[in-house]
C-alpha cells in the first residue's frame, strides 16, 4: 500500500474512530490510502491534530494527550488496556516513550514549549503519557484493521462493479456481526443503485458464508453509498421474542424482528398497511404472533383479527383470557373473526367508524391542524390483521369476493381515520400485488422465505431493490423486509413461544385502550356484542368452565363480556332459537343498560344439559335463556330492596314453569360471580342486583 502525504480532499469524519475526525482516506485512483501530513496542513482547527492522533497517523500534542477512540470490547483494546490498571495501582511506572518522530508535535525547531510543570505532577504526567502512547498503539492497529477493510473493498468495487469509490470511513458494528462503509460515488453522477445491484456478486467475491450480504443503500447524499457487509450469518440462529413487554406506540414503530446486524427493525404503521408474504413453514404464523404481540404492546392501538382458517392465528391472544386464571384479563386481541360472517360484521364495522370518524372528529383534526386524525389511547388506531388476507382478495368465490371489497374499502378510505391492515398472503401472487391499492397503500413489506423459493418474487414485492436474493435466507422465520424509512434488507424475525403469548395478553391486559365513543357507536351492536356467547362459543371448546365475579372488570372494552367466553357448552351454529334467545338479552341490555351474564344463567351442575352429540338443546336453552333473562331483569327491577327466589320463581311460573329450585341454583352463581348480592338473613334473606347492593349504590 502506497501512502501518500496530502489528502485527496479535506478531513472527514471516521465513525469508526467515532470520536475525532481523520484525514486517512482513499485515493480515488488507486485504491490507497492518502492521509494528511498534520492537522494544521490539513486546515484543522487545533483539537482535531488529537484525533489524527488518535487514528495512528500522525501523532498529538505535548501537553494534551491523544484519547484516541479505544473500544473497551475489542480485543486488542483489552489486551492493551488490562496493564494500565495495573501499572495505576503499582509502583512502578513505566519509562517515557518518546513516540515515532512523525507523531511530535510541534515539530522540531519550534519555539513552543510546554509550561514547566510542579514535580508533583510530573510522574502523573509520564504515567498518562505511556498510557497514551499504549492506547495510540491500539488506535494504530484498529485503524490499520478498517484500513485493510477500506482497501479491499474498494478494489473489490473496481473489480465487481467497475466503479472507483473512495472509503471515507469504515464502522465495525459492536455486535461484531459485520460493518458498514461509507463511500463517495466517482463524479460523473453515478448512483448508489449501481452498488446495490451487485450485492450478490459482491457477496460472492468477498466469499462471505452463507445468509451474509453486502447491500448498499443510500448515503448522506446522493452522491454517496453505505454498504453494510454482514461477515457472521445471524439469521440461522433463532433468537426469542424479548422478555421486556413494555408499553408501545403506534408513533414511535413497532418492532417486527432483528436485522443482520442486530438492530430491531420497526414497522410505522400510522399510515402504512403491511404485507406479510410467507409460504407454508416459513415461519409466517410465528410472524404474525409478533406481530400481535406489537400491537398488543401498544396502548394506542385496538386489534381486530380476521382468520378463516378456523381463527387459529388470534385464537392464542384470547384464550388465556378464557381460561380459569384470567379473571379479569381482558384478550390480547379486540375482536376475532373466524367465519366470513363474523368478518363482514368486523369490515362493515371499520368502515362505519372510518366515515363517523371523518365527521366526528372535523373540530379535533381542525385543532390540531392536521388532516390525520391524531391517533391515542383516547382515539386508538385499530389494525386490522388478516391472516392469508391476500388469499381472500384473490379468491373467485361470492363469499370471498364480497369480503374482497370490503377489506379494499377499509384500506382505500381509513388511512387519514386511523384504520390500517395488516394481509399476510401464502405467496406474492399476482391478485395481490397488481392491485394499485395494495401496492399504494402497502410500504411495509416482509417476504419469509424460510427456503422457499416457489410464488419468491422479491423483485417484484420489493421494486427498486436490487441484488435481494432468497437463497440469502434459507431459514425458518428469516427473509427480507423493507419499509418507506428502511430499505429493504435482510431480518429475522422473533421466535416467540406459547407461553410468551400468554405472558403478553397478560402483561398488557390493563394496558389496551378502549375504543372511542364515538367509534363504539358507530360500530353499533356488532362490536358491542361481539363477545356474546354465540359468536364466540367455537373459542371456548376444552375450555373449563370458570365464571367468575370479574367478567364486568373484563368488559371495559367496549361490551366484552368475558363470561360468555368462559361458559362450556357444547359448541354449535346459532340455530333459530338461540337467535331468539340473544335478542331478548339485547332487549334487556337496551331496557337496563346492563350486559347479562350467560355463564350466570347457565344451569347449575345438576342441570347441565348433556353435551352428548346428536341431541338438539337448542330449543331448551333458549327457554332457559329467556327464564334465566327474565329473572335476572326482576333482580335489576327490584332495586336496592332486593328480592327472593320464591317472589322470582313466582313471577316465572306463568310464562316459563320455572321452579323454585333452579331460581336460587341462579341467585347461587350470581351471588359468586359478583352479579348479585345476598343481604340479609335467615328468612329476611334476599337478594339486590350489583348495580343496586348497599356498597355500590350511589
Ligand atoms: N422466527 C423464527 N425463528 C426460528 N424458528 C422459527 C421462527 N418462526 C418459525 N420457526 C419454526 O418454523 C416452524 C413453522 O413456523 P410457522 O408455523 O410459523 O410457519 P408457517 O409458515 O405459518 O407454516 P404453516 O403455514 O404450515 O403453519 C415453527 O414450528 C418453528 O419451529
Amino acid at each position: 500500500m502506497t501512502t501518500h502525504t496530502q489528502a485527496s480532499t479535506g478531513p472527514v469524519w471516521d465513525w469508526a474512530a467515532g470520536h475525532g475526525p481523520v484525514t486517512g482516506a482513499l485515493s480515488a485512483t488507486t485504491g490507497c490510502l492518502a492521509v494528511a501530513t498534520t492537522g494544521a496542513a490539513a486546515g484543522m482547527p487545533p483539537g482535531w491534530a488529537l484525533a489524527v492522533g488518535a487514528a495512528g497517523a500522525v501523532g498529538h500534542t505535548e501537553n494534551q494527550p491523544a484519547r484516541p477512540a479505544v473500544r473497551p470490547h475489542h480485543p486488542l483494546a483489552r489486551r492493551l488496556l488490562a496493564p494500565r490498571c495495573r501499572r495505576r495501582r503499582g509502583t512502578k511506572t513505566p519509562a517515557r516513550s518518546p513516540g515515532p518522530p512523525s507523531a511530535r508535535w510541534p515539530p522540531s525547531g519550534s519555539a513552543w514549549a510546554p509550561p514547566p510543570a510542579p514535580p508533583g505532577v510530573r510522574e502523573e504526567a509520564r504515567e498518562l503519557e505511556a498510557l497514551a502512547a499504549a492506547e495510540r498503539q491500539v488506535a494504530r492497529e484498529l485503524s490499520a484493521e478498517r484500513r485493510a477493510i477500506a482497501a479491499q473493498w474498494v478494489d473489490r468495487i473496481q473489480r465487481v462493479c467497475g466503479l472507483t469509490v473512495r472509503v471515507l470511513a469504515v464502522e465495525q458494528w459492536p455486535t461484531g456481526t459485520g460493518f458498514t462503509l461509507d463511500a463517495e460515488l466517482p463524479p460523473g453522477g453515478t448512483t448508489y443503485d449501481k452498488i446495490a445491484k451487485e450485492s450478490a456478486r459482491l457477496s460472492a467475491d468477498a466469499r462471505l458464508p452463507h445468509g451474509c450480504t453486502a447491500s448498499a443503500s443510500q448515503g448522506i447524499d446522493q452522491g454517496r453509498v453505505l454498504i453494510d457487509v454482514t461477515t457472521v450469518n445471524v439469521l440461522a440462529a433463532e433468537a426469542t421474542y424479548p422478555a421486556d413487554y413494555g408499553p408501545l406506540s403506534l408513533h414511535t414503530g413497532i418492532p417486527w424482528g432483528l436485522r443482520t446486524n442486530a438492530d430491531e427493525i420497526r414497522a410505522y404503521l400510522r399510515e402504512q398497511c403491511a404485507l406479510v408474504v410467507g409460504p407454508t413453514g416459513s415461519g409466517k404464523t410465528n410472524m404474525v404472533h409478533t406481530i400481535l404481540a406489537g400491537f398488543a404492546r401498544a396502548t394506542d392501538v385496538l386489534t381486530w383479527v380476521i382468520d378463516l382458517n378456523a381463527g387459529s392465528a388470534g385464537l392464542p391472544w384470547v384464550r388465556p383470557a378464557l381460561a380459569g386464571d384470567g379473571k379479569g384479563m381482558r384478550p390480547g386481541v379486540d375482536w376475532l373473526a373466524a367465519s366470513p360472517e363474523e368478518a363482514e360484521l368486523l369490515l362493515d364495522a371499520a368502515v362505519r367508524i372510518a366515515k363517523h370518524r371523518k365527521m366526528a372528529y372535523q373540530d379535533l383534526m381542525s385543532q390540531a391542524n392536521t388532516d390525520l386524525l391524531p391517533i391515542s389511547d383516547r382515539i386508538p388506531q385499530i389494525m386490522l390483521v388478516i391472516d392469508e388476507g391476500a388469499e381472500i382478495l384473490a379468491g373467485t368465490d361470492k363469499e370471498s369476493r364480497r369480503l374482497a371489497a370490503k377489506i379494499l374499502e377499509v384500506i382505500r378510505i381509513a388511512r387519514a381515520m386511523g384504520i390500517r391492515t395488516v394481509l399476510t398472503a401464502l405467496g406474492a401472487t399476482g391478485a395481490v400485488l397488481g392491485n394499485l391499492m395494495i401496492r399504494r397503500e402497502a410500504k411495509v413489506r416482509v417476504a419469509l422465505t424460510g427456503g422457499e423459493t416457489e410464488g419468491m418474487d422479491l423483485g417484484k414485492q420489493f421494486p427498486g431493490s436490487r441484488g435481494l436474493r432468497v437463497d440469502q435466507a434459507p431459514y425458518k422465520g428469516a427473509g427480507f423486509m423493507g419499509t418507506p424509512e428502511s430499505a429493504a434488507a435482510l431480518f429475522k424475525s422473533w421466535r416467540i413461544l406459547p407461553n410468551q403469548i400468554r405472558d403478553i395478553v397478560a402483561a398488557t391486559s390493563d394496558r389496551h385502550p378502549t375504543l372511542d365513543a364515538t367509534s363504539a357507536k358507530a360500530a353499533g351492536p356488532d362490536y358491542a356484542r361481539r363477545w356474546d356467547h354465540a359468536r364466540t362459543a367455537w373459542m371456548r371448546d376444552d375450555q373449563p368452565a370458570t365464571p367468575t365475579g370479574q367478567e364486568e372488570a373484563a368488559s371495559t372494552g367496549g361490551g366484552l363480556n368475558l363470561s360468555a367466553l368462559r361458559n362450556e357448552r357444547p359448541s354449535a351454529p346459532e340455530s333459530e332459537a338461540d337467535a331468539l334467545a340473544r335478542r331478548f338479552r339485547e332487549q334487556i341490555d337496551a331496557q337496563f343498560a346492563t350486559t347479562p351474564e350467560p355463564a350466570a344463567g347457565e344451569p347449575g351442575p345438576a342441570e347441565q344439559p348433556p353435551a352428548a352429540a346428536g341431541l338438539n338443546l337448542s330449543a331448551l336453552r333458549a327457554e332457559d335463556n329467556a327464564a334465566k333473562d327474565a329473572a335476572l331483569a326482576l333482580l335489576l327491577a327490584a332495586g336496592p330492596e332486593g328480592t327472593g327466589a320464591s317472589a322470582i320463581a313466582r313471577a316465572l311460573a306463568d310464562e316459563h314453569g320455572t321452579t323454585r329450585q333452579t331460581v336460587v341454583g341462579w341467585l347461587k352463581t350470581w351471588t359468586d360471580d359478583g352479579t348479585a348480592v345476598r343481604v340479609g338473613t335467615g328468612t329476611k334473606a334476599r337478594y339486590v342486583h350489583h348495580r343496586h347492593a348497599p356498597d355500590t349504590h350511589a
